[in-house]
């Protein structure tokens, strides 16, 4: 009987529906309300959260942030509204709170990254130690990868970053010459960015791109053409991985059924021509590597040689896809937090001061060499500085999303089950009062050393100083990225002097994956002893 009614009953719907186009929509509609309606029924755990009403019933509200570029602002801005727990979107909740670092990233917990992750794979390749998603390939490809980046290796890679670092004083000094007060004008971002491409590409492909000796973004690229020949040429590589980084945090927050349609709509396919040429750039730089061969000890030459338990070492495919993803995560991280140290730096004169009383009195003043890393990694108030800004800025800043374990995840009380999707958002850890205390949101370095000026016992701020995220998905790179920041800054503060263009404005930033500056105008000039202001 009832069976009867109701084949009856769809039977009419069907027809009502079909029998005008006003018909077809509201009965579309319908059904899409239902399906929102049982979706969230099936969501029990998440239906007290608070949030945002749109992001309860659909991802397309965090789309939305994520394409106007200011997403972890927003969330922060929710945080402080609703509190620690907030719901995001249908399935994910970001928890602002230092504590559920470790059960959401820790090792042991089971997390999976999310399926956020997806899209950052690159059309043509393996996925990368960055982007998989499958414990067992990511144990095994970070066995081989956390090899390269041991303290031996890190010590052998060293000439390698101080000489770009010298490089780039090279280029500074002679710019600051060619102008008649001595002051240069220049973009800080793109210097740091020419830097930070030329040594990434000199660790991870054997040689620079050529960006700081030619003062210009370009690197070459080998992509496939229709007919299978490579074809060669030339992009802006620091504008291609900004794109890459815009298109797949977006399209990472698209539920997966409607990425191939939203992967169409201009704002994506435009971006995804990036994609594809960064991932060019890495095969011309491999291909480049393999034809020549060379007796360098950097990144891709541990790699080749790394093996997994089955002594087993990478084949060519896999070995572009994990040069590409040093290169994604190892270039404008450093370029964005560089820079951002450098404005703090213009912005704070006594902070300044300060750290170069502290290079003078440690770094020979005659010297036109860069300092070795042991002249600098032990300095406080330059690690003071170095920590601050990655707390300040975060160039990492999003709730990196992870897909809860089978048992699900009991945080502060409230039970996730499995297949929940949490995050810790990092910008707002960053400024958790109750560990930073009430001048959270203030540029201090001081808040990381004791009342002698020595480094603090780091554990009260570090367990709520997430950077480089936590547990077995943590930055593999990090091991060489602080010393990177220490000796370049170091360097560039000892040698030189910068001012603002513009002094009353704040850093201009824009978030893709990452938090990062959209430019530094600055003037540049071999420093001269006794004007110290000028950096303001
Ligand atoms: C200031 C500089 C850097 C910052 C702030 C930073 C931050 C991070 C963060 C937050 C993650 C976790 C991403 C996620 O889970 O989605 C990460 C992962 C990673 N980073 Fe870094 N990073 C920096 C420099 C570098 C450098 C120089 C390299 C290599 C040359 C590098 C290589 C990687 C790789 C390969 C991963 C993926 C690790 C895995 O999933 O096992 N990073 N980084």
């Amino acid at each position: 009987m009832i069976i009867e009614a109701l084949t009856s009953y769809a039977h009419q719907a069907w027809v009502w529906s079909t029998s005008s186009a006003l018909h077809s929509v509201i009965a579309g509609v319908v059904l899409l309300i239902a399906l929102v309606l049982v979706q969230e029924a099936r969501r029990p755990a998440m239906a007290g959260i608070p949030g945002p009403f749109l992001a309860r019933y659909t991802d397309l509200w965090l789309t939305r942030q994520a394409m106007r570029g200011n997403r972890s602002e927003v969330v922060h801005g929710l945080h402080k509204k609703y509190g620690r727990f907030v719901r995001i979107a249908p399935n994910h909740v970001s928890i602002a709170d230092h504590a559920a670092l470790n059960p959401v990233y820790g090792h042991g917990t089971g997390s999976l990254k999310a399926d956020f992750y997806d899209a950052f794979a690159a059309p043509t390749l393996p996925r990368g130690l960055f982007n998989t998603r499958s414990r067992p390939e990511h144990s095994r490809k970070r066995k081989i990868v956390s090899h390269t980046f041991a303290p031996k290796s890190i010590a052998a890679f060293e000439p390698f970053v101080r000489m770009q670092i010298q490089i780039l004083v090279g280029r500074l000094e002679e710019l600051s010459k060619s102008s008649q007060d001595g002051w240069y004008a220049l973009d800080v971002l793109m210097w740091m960015n020419y830097f930070a491409f030329d040594t990434i590409g000199s660790l991870a492909f054997g040689s620079t791109f050529g960006m700081l000796e030619r003062g210009s973004p370009e690197a070459d690229v080998e992509l496939p053409t229709p007919s299978g020949k490579m074809e060669k040429t030339t992009c802006n590589a620091v504008q291609i991985i900004n794109e890459r980084g815009d298109y797949s945090a977006t399209l990472g927050v698209v539920p997966p059924y409607l990425r191939p349609y939203a992967a169409r709509l201009p704002w994506f396919s435009n971006r995804l021509k990036s994609v594809k040429k960064l991932t060019g750039i890495a095969f011309a730089k491999v291909n480049q590597r393999l034809e020549h061969g060379s007796d360098r000890e950097d990144l891709l030459a541990k790699l080749q040689a790394g093996t997994d338990e089955t002594g087993q070492t990478m084949g060519k495919y896999e070995l572009v896809a994990e040069s590409l993803t040093q290169l994604i995560a190892g270039s404008d991280t450093t370029s964005n937090s560089a820079t951002a140290i450098i404005y703090h730096l213009c912005q704070h004169p006594a902070v300044l001061k300060k750290l170069r009383q502290e290079l003078d009195a440690s770094l020979p003043d005659d010297s036109d060499e860069v300092p070795l890393l042991s002249d600098v990694d032990s300095l406080p108030y330059l690690n003071a500085v170095i920590n601050e800004s990655l707390r300040v800025h975060s160039t990492s800043a999003i709730g990196l999303p992870r897909l809860m374990p089978q048992g699900g995840v009991t945080i502060d009380g409230k039970h996730f089950p499995e297949g929940s999707v949490l995050s810790v958002p990092t910008y707002t850890i960053h400024r958790d009062p109750t560990v930073w205390g009430k001048d959270a949101e203030e540029y201090r370095p001081e808040r990381w050393l004791d009342a002698e000026g020595k480094a603090t016992s780091k554990s009260d701020l570090e367990k709520s100083f997430n950077p480089f995220s936590t547990g077995p998905r943590v930055c593999v790179g990090r091991n060489l990225a602080i010393p990177e920041q220490q000796m370049l800054i170091a360097t560039l503060v000892k040698r030189f002097d910068f001012k603002l263009e513009k002094p009353e404005d704040d850093l201009l930033v824009v978030e893709g994956f990452l938090r990062k500056p959209v430019t530094l105008p600055a003037k540049v000039r071999i420093r001269r002893k006794g004007e110290e202001s000028v950096w303001s």
